[in-house]
Protein backbone atom coordinates (compact mmCIF):
# COMPACT_ATOMS: atom_id res chain seq x y z
CA UNK A 1 0.00 0.00 0.00
CA UNK A 2 0.88 3.90 -0.65
CA UNK A 3 2.56 5.47 2.23
CA UNK A 4 0.35 8.72 1.22
CA UNK A 5 -2.52 8.45 -1.13
CA UNK A 6 -4.30 12.00 -1.91
CA UNK A 7 -7.74 11.71 -3.51
CA UNK A 8 -9.44 14.71 -4.54
CA UNK A 9 -7.55 16.94 -2.17
CA UNK A 10 -9.06 20.74 -2.90
CA UNK A 11 -8.42 23.44 -0.87
CA UNK A 12 -10.48 27.01 -0.78
CA UNK A 13 -9.54 30.20 0.89
CA UNK A 14 -12.08 32.19 2.33
CA UNK A 15 -10.66 35.74 1.63
CA UNK A 16 -13.08 38.66 2.11
CA UNK A 17 -13.93 39.28 -1.66
CA UNK A 18 -14.88 35.17 -1.96
CA UNK A 19 -13.23 32.33 -2.25
CA UNK A 20 -10.06 31.30 -3.84
CA UNK A 21 -9.61 27.93 -5.33
CA UNK A 22 -5.91 27.23 -4.36
CA UNK A 23 -5.64 23.63 -4.96
CA UNK A 24 -7.60 21.61 -6.83
CA UNK A 25 -9.13 18.17 -6.98
CA UNK A 26 -5.37 16.64 -6.70
CA UNK A 27 -5.17 12.84 -6.86
CA UNK A 28 -1.61 11.42 -5.75
CA UNK A 29 0.14 8.48 -4.58
CA UNK A 30 3.39 8.03 -2.54
CA UNK A 31 5.02 4.41 -1.86
CA UNK A 32 7.27 4.37 0.80
CA UNK A 33 10.78 5.27 0.26
CA UNK A 34 9.70 7.57 -3.04
CA UNK A 35 10.66 10.68 -3.52
CA UNK A 36 7.72 12.56 -5.05
CA UNK A 37 8.69 16.45 -6.71
CA UNK A 38 5.76 18.79 -6.68
CA UNK A 39 6.65 21.82 -9.26
CA UNK A 40 4.79 24.69 -10.67
CA UNK A 41 5.26 28.85 -10.89
CA UNK A 42 4.89 30.99 -7.95
CA UNK A 43 0.71 31.06 -6.92
CA UNK A 44 0.27 27.35 -8.37
CA UNK A 45 -0.97 25.97 -5.16
CA UNK A 46 1.62 24.10 -4.19
CA UNK A 47 2.84 24.78 -0.58
CA UNK A 48 -0.95 25.48 -0.06
CA UNK A 49 -1.03 21.55 -0.59
CA UNK A 50 2.08 20.93 1.44
CA UNK A 51 0.84 22.64 4.55
CA UNK A 52 -2.75 20.73 4.09
CA UNK A 53 -0.73 17.56 4.29
CA UNK A 54 -0.29 18.07 8.34
CA UNK A 55 -3.20 20.10 8.34
CA UNK A 56 -0.96 23.43 8.91
CA UNK A 57 -2.88 25.66 6.91
CA UNK A 58 -4.76 28.93 8.63
CA UNK A 59 -7.80 28.95 9.65
CA UNK A 60 -9.10 30.40 6.65
CA UNK A 61 -8.59 27.70 4.52
CA UNK A 62 -10.88 24.78 4.06
CA UNK A 63 -9.65 21.28 2.76
CA UNK A 64 -12.16 18.34 0.91
CA UNK A 65 -11.09 15.02 -0.24
CA UNK A 66 -8.90 12.48 1.61
CA UNK A 67 -5.03 12.45 2.88
CA UNK A 68 -4.48 8.56 3.74
CA UNK A 69 -1.22 8.43 5.52
CA UNK A 70 -0.86 4.67 6.23
CA UNK A 71 -4.29 4.18 5.64
CA UNK A 72 -5.83 7.00 8.20
CA UNK A 73 -7.17 9.98 7.20
CA UNK A 74 -5.09 12.74 8.11
CA UNK A 75 -8.03 15.32 7.58
CA UNK A 76 -10.38 13.54 9.46
CA UNK A 77 -7.80 12.75 12.64
CA UNK A 78 -9.04 13.32 16.01
CA UNK A 79 -6.27 16.35 17.68
CA UNK A 80 -4.41 13.90 19.95
CA UNK A 81 -3.62 11.65 16.45
CA UNK A 82 -2.96 14.55 14.67
CA UNK A 83 -0.69 15.56 17.55
CA UNK A 84 1.31 12.04 17.15
CA UNK A 85 1.49 11.97 13.44
CA UNK A 86 3.37 15.43 13.35
CA UNK A 87 7.15 14.99 13.61
CA UNK A 88 7.03 11.63 14.51
CA UNK A 89 5.39 10.22 11.12
CA UNK A 90 6.11 12.68 9.15
CA UNK A 91 7.53 16.09 9.82
CA UNK A 92 8.20 19.52 7.52
CA UNK A 93 10.85 21.20 6.46
CA UNK A 94 10.09 24.74 5.25
CA UNK A 95 11.30 27.43 3.54
CA UNK A 96 13.41 30.09 4.98
CA UNK A 97 14.57 28.42 8.47
CA UNK A 98 15.23 31.94 10.00
CA UNK A 99 11.12 32.16 10.23
CA UNK A 100 11.14 28.90 11.17
CA UNK A 101 12.95 28.26 13.85
CA UNK A 102 12.50 30.18 17.56
CA UNK A 103 14.55 32.75 17.46
CA UNK A 104 14.84 32.86 21.74
CA UNK A 105 15.56 29.05 21.92
CA UNK A 106 18.89 27.52 21.57
CA UNK A 107 19.56 25.53 18.44
CA UNK A 108 19.66 21.82 21.06
CA UNK A 109 16.25 22.61 23.07
CA UNK A 110 14.29 23.42 19.56
CA UNK A 111 15.76 20.25 17.91
CA UNK A 112 15.63 17.90 21.54
CA UNK A 113 11.79 19.62 22.04
CA UNK A 114 10.20 16.77 19.25
CA UNK A 115 11.65 13.77 20.78
CA UNK A 116 10.77 14.98 24.52
CA UNK A 117 7.27 15.85 23.66
CA UNK A 118 6.46 12.05 21.76
CA UNK A 119 8.26 10.85 24.64
CA UNK A 120 10.90 9.13 22.09
CA UNK A 121 13.80 10.15 24.72
CA UNK A 122 15.01 10.76 28.22
CA UNK A 123 16.51 14.56 28.63
CA UNK A 124 19.94 12.78 28.71
CA UNK A 125 19.12 10.56 25.84
CA UNK A 126 18.12 13.28 24.02
CA UNK A 127 20.97 15.21 24.57
CA UNK A 128 22.80 12.32 22.85
CA UNK A 129 20.38 12.03 19.99
CA UNK A 130 20.84 15.94 19.07
CA UNK A 131 24.41 15.54 19.36
CA UNK A 132 24.44 12.66 16.79
CA UNK A 133 21.76 14.57 14.34
CA UNK A 134 23.51 17.38 14.13
CA UNK A 135 26.60 15.55 13.36
CA UNK A 136 24.84 13.90 10.55
CA UNK A 137 23.41 17.26 8.86
CA UNK A 138 27.33 18.05 9.02
CA UNK A 139 27.24 20.33 11.52
CA UNK A 140 29.83 20.11 14.99
CA UNK A 141 27.86 18.95 18.05
CA UNK A 142 28.60 22.48 19.52
CA UNK A 143 26.57 24.24 17.69
CA UNK A 144 23.60 22.87 19.31
CA UNK A 145 24.48 25.70 22.21
CA UNK A 146 23.85 28.69 19.94
CA UNK A 147 21.04 30.81 18.92
CA UNK A 148 19.09 30.30 15.48
CA UNK A 149 21.13 34.16 14.83
CA UNK A 150 24.60 32.72 15.21
CA UNK A 151 24.26 30.29 12.39
CA UNK A 152 24.45 30.93 8.79
CA UNK A 153 21.25 30.28 6.17
CA UNK A 154 22.91 27.08 5.56
CA UNK A 155 23.59 25.72 8.39
CA UNK A 156 19.64 26.99 10.08
CA UNK A 157 18.59 25.42 7.39
CA UNK A 158 20.57 21.93 7.91
CA UNK A 159 19.18 22.48 11.96
CA UNK A 160 15.57 22.32 10.00
CA UNK A 161 16.47 19.08 8.29
CA UNK A 162 17.91 17.89 12.00
CA UNK A 163 14.80 18.41 13.58
CA UNK A 164 12.34 16.67 10.90
CA UNK A 165 14.47 13.74 11.69
CA UNK A 166 14.56 13.42 15.11
CA UNK A 167 11.54 11.36 15.68
CA UNK A 168 12.13 9.16 12.45
CA UNK A 169 9.82 10.09 10.88
CA UNK A 170 8.52 8.18 7.50
CA UNK A 171 7.53 11.05 5.32
CA UNK A 172 9.62 14.45 4.90
CA UNK A 173 7.54 17.50 3.19
CA UNK A 174 10.21 20.01 2.15
CA UNK A 175 8.89 22.86 0.70
CA UNK A 176 11.50 24.92 -1.12
CA UNK A 177 13.80 24.20 1.51
CA UNK A 178 17.23 25.59 -0.23
CA UNK A 179 15.19 28.50 -2.18
CA UNK A 180 16.77 31.10 0.59
CA UNK A 181 20.08 29.59 0.05
CA UNK A 182 23.02 30.82 -2.50
CA UNK A 183 23.72 27.99 -5.25
CA UNK A 184 26.62 26.43 -3.38
CA UNK A 185 25.11 26.06 0.03
CA UNK A 186 21.40 25.30 -1.87
CA UNK A 187 23.64 21.79 -4.06
CA UNK A 188 25.17 21.01 -0.40
CA UNK A 189 21.55 20.82 1.35
CA UNK A 190 20.08 19.18 -1.75
CA UNK A 191 22.60 16.77 -1.84
CA UNK A 192 22.49 15.94 2.44
CA UNK A 193 18.79 15.53 2.04
CA UNK A 194 18.98 13.30 -0.61
CA UNK A 195 22.06 11.12 1.59
CA UNK A 196 19.88 11.21 4.50
CA UNK A 197 16.28 10.00 3.07
CA UNK A 198 18.33 7.39 0.78
CA UNK A 199 20.32 5.93 3.97
CA UNK A 200 17.01 6.47 6.27
CA UNK A 201 14.45 4.79 3.95
CA UNK A 202 12.50 7.75 4.16
CA UNK A 203 9.70 9.31 1.76
CA UNK A 204 9.82 12.68 0.80
CA UNK A 205 7.53 15.15 -0.78
CA UNK A 206 9.59 18.01 -2.21
CA UNK A 207 7.81 21.52 -3.48
CA UNK A 208 10.38 23.44 -5.76
CA UNK A 209 9.54 25.65 -8.90
CA UNK A 210 12.48 24.67 -9.87
CA UNK A 211 11.78 21.27 -11.93
CA UNK A 212 15.86 20.38 -12.77
CA UNK A 213 15.93 20.37 -9.14
CA UNK A 214 13.24 18.13 -8.56
CA UNK A 215 14.11 15.73 -11.27
CA UNK A 216 17.50 15.76 -10.00
CA UNK A 217 16.22 14.78 -6.52
CA UNK A 218 12.97 12.44 -6.99
CA UNK A 219 11.62 9.44 -8.32
CA UNK A 220 8.22 11.12 -9.48
CA UNK A 221 6.77 14.89 -10.62
CA UNK A 222 3.51 16.26 -10.63
CA UNK A 223 3.51 19.61 -12.19
CA UNK A 224 1.09 21.58 -11.06
CA UNK A 225 -0.76 24.75 -12.52
CA UNK A 226 -3.50 27.15 -11.12
CA UNK A 227 -4.20 24.31 -8.40
CA UNK A 228 -4.23 21.44 -10.56
CA UNK A 229 -1.73 18.35 -11.14
CA UNK A 230 -1.34 18.64 -14.85
CA UNK A 231 1.09 16.18 -15.13
CA UNK A 232 2.83 13.68 -13.24
CA UNK A 233 4.98 10.87 -13.95
CA UNK A 234 8.44 9.56 -13.49
CA UNK A 235 11.18 12.20 -13.18
CA UNK A 236 13.36 12.01 -16.23
CA UNK A 237 10.35 11.28 -18.55
CA UNK A 238 8.15 14.43 -16.85
CA UNK A 239 11.59 16.87 -17.47
CA UNK A 240 12.96 15.44 -20.60
CA UNK A 241 10.03 14.90 -22.80
CA UNK A 242 7.09 16.79 -21.11
CA UNK A 243 3.97 15.91 -22.33
CA UNK A 244 1.87 18.85 -20.78
CA UNK A 245 2.69 22.33 -22.37
CA UNK A 246 2.77 23.86 -19.46
CA UNK A 247 5.65 21.03 -18.25
CA UNK A 248 7.47 21.60 -21.27
CA UNK A 249 7.51 25.39 -20.86
CA UNK A 250 8.75 25.01 -17.18
CA UNK A 251 11.25 22.48 -18.03
CA UNK A 252 12.66 24.72 -20.36
CA UNK A 253 12.62 27.45 -17.92
CA UNK A 254 15.36 26.03 -15.87
CA UNK A 255 18.88 24.49 -17.17
CA UNK A 256 19.50 21.40 -17.59
CA UNK A 257 21.23 19.65 -14.54
CA UNK A 258 24.88 18.29 -16.21
CA UNK A 259 24.00 19.96 -19.16
CA UNK A 260 25.93 22.85 -19.62
CA UNK A 261 24.84 23.72 -23.36
CA UNK A 262 21.01 24.24 -21.58
CA UNK A 263 21.85 27.06 -19.77
CA UNK A 264 22.61 29.49 -22.64
CA UNK A 265 18.86 28.90 -23.49
CA UNK A 266 16.63 29.15 -20.87
CA UNK A 267 12.73 30.16 -22.41
CA UNK A 268 10.52 31.56 -20.28
CA UNK A 269 6.74 31.16 -20.62
CA UNK A 270 4.70 34.06 -21.95
CA UNK A 271 2.00 35.81 -19.61
CA UNK A 272 0.98 35.54 -16.19
CA UNK A 273 -0.63 32.60 -14.27
CA UNK A 274 -4.15 32.97 -13.37
CA UNK A 275 -5.80 34.47 -10.82
CA UNK A 276 -7.68 31.70 -8.43
CA UNK A 277 -10.67 33.86 -8.11
CA UNK A 278 -10.80 34.61 -12.29
CA UNK A 279 -9.80 31.13 -13.77
CA UNK A 280 -10.28 31.33 -17.90
CA UNK A 281 -12.82 28.74 -18.91
CA UNK A 282 -11.80 25.40 -20.42
CA UNK A 283 -8.14 23.94 -19.90
CA UNK A 284 -6.46 26.54 -17.58
CA UNK A 285 -3.87 26.67 -19.46
CA UNK A 286 -5.09 27.47 -22.96
CA UNK A 287 -4.57 31.69 -22.86
CA UNK A 288 -0.94 31.25 -22.38
CA UNK A 289 -0.62 27.60 -24.26
CA UNK A 290 0.53 27.97 -28.10
CA UNK A 291 -0.06 24.50 -29.49
CA UNK A 292 -4.18 25.25 -28.07
CA UNK A 293 -7.21 24.07 -30.14
CA UNK A 294 -9.94 26.62 -30.15
CA UNK A 295 -11.88 24.08 -28.12
CA UNK A 296 -9.67 24.10 -25.35
CA UNK A 297 -11.53 27.47 -24.21
CA UNK A 298 -14.53 25.69 -23.22
CA UNK A 299 -13.10 21.84 -22.96
CA UNK A 300 -11.70 21.20 -19.26
CA UNK A 301 -9.69 18.40 -19.49
CA UNK A 302 -8.83 15.88 -16.42
CA UNK A 303 -5.64 13.70 -16.54
CA UNK A 304 -5.29 10.83 -18.97
CA UNK A 305 -2.66 8.33 -19.49
CA UNK A 306 -0.08 9.38 -21.52
CA UNK A 307 2.75 6.76 -21.49
CA UNK A 308 3.28 3.90 -19.12
CA UNK A 309 3.62 5.36 -15.92
CA UNK A 310 2.26 8.47 -16.52
CA UNK A 311 -0.52 11.38 -17.02
CA UNK A 312 -1.50 14.54 -18.29
CA UNK A 313 -3.89 17.02 -18.83
CA UNK A 314 -4.14 17.98 -22.41
CA UNK A 315 -5.93 17.33 -25.25
CA UNK A 316 -2.97 17.15 -27.35
CA UNK A 317 -2.21 13.29 -25.39
CA UNK A 318 -6.18 12.16 -26.74
CA UNK A 319 -5.79 9.72 -30.02
CA UNK A 320 -7.76 12.75 -31.75
CA UNK A 321 -7.47 15.87 -30.16
CA UNK A 322 -9.79 17.82 -32.84
CA UNK A 323 -13.09 18.70 -31.88
CA UNK A 324 -15.24 19.89 -35.02
CA UNK A 325 -14.67 23.23 -34.21
CA UNK A 326 -11.06 22.92 -34.01
CA UNK A 327 -11.28 22.08 -37.64
CA UNK A 328 -10.65 23.83 -40.51
CA UNK A 329 -14.22 24.78 -42.47
CA UNK A 330 -14.37 22.00 -45.48
CA UNK A 331 -11.33 20.01 -44.34
CA UNK A 332 -10.88 16.74 -41.95
CA UNK A 333 -7.21 18.34 -41.53
CA UNK A 334 -6.07 18.80 -37.77
CA UNK A 335 -4.46 21.92 -37.20
CA UNK A 336 -1.51 22.07 -34.38
CA UNK A 337 -1.58 18.59 -34.42
CA UNK A 338 0.16 16.24 -31.60
CA UNK A 339 3.21 16.90 -33.98
CA UNK A 340 3.38 20.32 -32.33
CA UNK A 341 4.09 18.60 -28.48
CA UNK A 342 6.81 15.85 -30.14
CA UNK A 343 10.27 17.83 -29.66
CA UNK A 344 11.08 16.16 -26.74
CA UNK A 345 12.46 12.77 -26.32
CA UNK A 346 9.32 11.82 -25.07
CA UNK A 347 6.73 13.56 -27.24
CA UNK A 348 3.90 12.60 -28.41
CA UNK A 349 4.81 8.80 -28.93
CA UNK A 350 2.10 7.03 -27.53
CA UNK A 351 -0.72 5.87 -29.52
CA UNK A 352 -4.50 5.45 -28.27
CA UNK A 353 -3.30 2.04 -26.71
CA UNK A 354 -2.00 3.97 -24.06
CA UNK A 355 -5.53 5.31 -23.36
CA UNK A 356 -6.70 1.42 -22.77
CA UNK A 357 -5.62 2.27 -19.06
CA UNK A 358 -7.30 5.03 -18.49
CA UNK A 359 -10.34 5.80 -16.40
CA UNK A 360 -13.38 5.60 -18.37
CA UNK A 361 -13.99 6.49 -21.62
CA UNK A 362 -11.54 9.04 -23.21
CA UNK A 363 -12.24 11.27 -25.47
CA UNK A 364 -12.82 13.63 -27.24
CA UNK A 365 -15.52 15.43 -25.75
CA UNK A 366 -15.28 13.69 -22.72
CA UNK A 367 -16.02 17.09 -20.93
CA UNK A 368 -13.89 16.13 -17.88
CA UNK A 369 -15.71 17.32 -14.75
CA UNK A 370 -13.55 20.44 -12.83
CA UNK A 371 -11.39 18.05 -10.37
CA UNK A 372 -12.29 19.39 -7.48
CA UNK A 373 -15.60 20.35 -7.73
CA UNK A 374 -17.91 18.75 -4.53
CA UNK A 375 -15.72 16.38 -3.24
CA UNK A 376 -17.94 15.34 -0.25
CA UNK A 377 -14.75 16.00 1.71
CA UNK A 378 -14.43 17.41 5.56
CA UNK A 379 -14.49 21.04 6.57
CA UNK A 380 -11.40 22.15 7.92
CA UNK A 381 -10.69 25.35 9.60
CA UNK A 382 -14.29 26.51 11.16
CA UNK A 383 -13.33 25.87 14.56
CA UNK A 384 -15.09 23.48 15.29
CA UNK A 385 -14.72 19.49 15.13
CA UNK A 386 -11.86 17.59 14.66
CA UNK A 387 -10.13 19.78 12.30
CA UNK A 388 -9.11 22.71 13.69
CA UNK A 389 -6.81 23.76 11.68
CA UNK A 390 -5.64 27.51 12.18
CA UNK A 391 -5.81 26.18 15.70
CA UNK A 392 -3.38 23.35 15.13
CA UNK A 393 -0.28 25.30 13.84
CA UNK A 394 -0.43 27.81 16.96
CA UNK A 395 -1.21 25.28 19.93
CA UNK A 396 2.09 25.00 22.06
CA UNK A 397 2.42 21.44 23.58
CA UNK A 398 4.25 20.88 21.05
CA UNK A 399 6.88 22.01 19.15
CA UNK A 400 5.04 24.26 16.28
CA UNK A 401 5.22 23.25 13.01
CA UNK A 402 5.51 26.94 11.65
CA UNK A 403 5.25 27.77 8.13
CA UNK A 404 7.62 30.26 7.40
CA UNK A 405 4.71 32.46 5.57
CA UNK A 406 2.72 32.74 8.25
CA UNK A 407 5.36 34.62 10.59
CA UNK A 408 7.57 37.01 8.14
N1 LIG B 1 -3.82 32.50 3.46
C1 LIG B 1 -4.25 32.70 2.22
N2 LIG B 1 -5.41 33.37 1.98
C2 LIG B 1 -5.86 33.56 0.73
N3 LIG B 1 -5.23 33.11 -0.39
C3 LIG B 1 -4.08 32.44 -0.22
C4 LIG B 1 -3.52 32.22 1.09
N4 LIG B 1 -2.35 31.54 0.94
C5 LIG B 1 -2.19 31.35 -0.40
N5 LIG B 1 -3.22 31.90 -1.08
C6 LIG B 1 -3.42 31.89 -2.54
O1 LIG B 1 -3.47 30.53 -2.95
C7 LIG B 1 -2.82 30.38 -4.20
C8 LIG B 1 -1.74 29.32 -4.06
O2 LIG B 1 -0.72 29.84 -3.21
P1 LIG B 1 0.53 28.95 -2.77
O3 LIG B 1 1.35 29.75 -1.82
O4 LIG B 1 0.05 27.63 -2.31
O5 LIG B 1 1.28 28.78 -4.15
P2 LIG B 1 2.78 28.30 -4.40
O6 LIG B 1 2.74 27.54 -5.67
O7 LIG B 1 3.30 27.60 -3.21
O8 LIG B 1 3.52 29.68 -4.61
P3 LIG B 1 5.00 30.10 -4.07
O9 LIG B 1 5.96 29.26 -4.83
O10 LIG B 1 5.07 31.55 -4.42
O11 LIG B 1 5.00 29.84 -2.60
C9 LIG B 1 -2.29 31.75 -4.59
O12 LIG B 1 -3.22 32.35 -5.46
C10 LIG B 1 -2.25 32.50 -3.28
O13 LIG B 1 -2.46 33.88 -3.48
Amino acid sequence: MSLLQLRDVSVTYRVASGEVPAVRGVSLDLAAGQALGVAGESGSGKSTLAMALLRLLPRDARVTGEILLDGEDVLTMKWGRLRAVRWASASVVFQGAQHALNPVRRIEEQIAEPLLVHGKATAAQARRRVAELLEQVGLPAWRGRNYPHELSGGQRQRVMIAMALACSPRLIIADEPTTALDVMIQAQVLTLIRSLIAEHGISMIMISHDLSVLASMCDRLAVMYAGQVVEHGPSREVFAGARHPYSRALSAAFPTVGDPASRLAPRGLAGDPPDPMHLPSGCSFHPRCDVALPSCASRPIELWPAGEERRAACVHVLPDPALPEDLPAGSGEVPDGPEDLSNGPGGRADGPGDLSAGPGEPPNGAHAVPAGAGGGGVEIGTGTGAGEQGADAVEHDIPVMRPAKEVQ
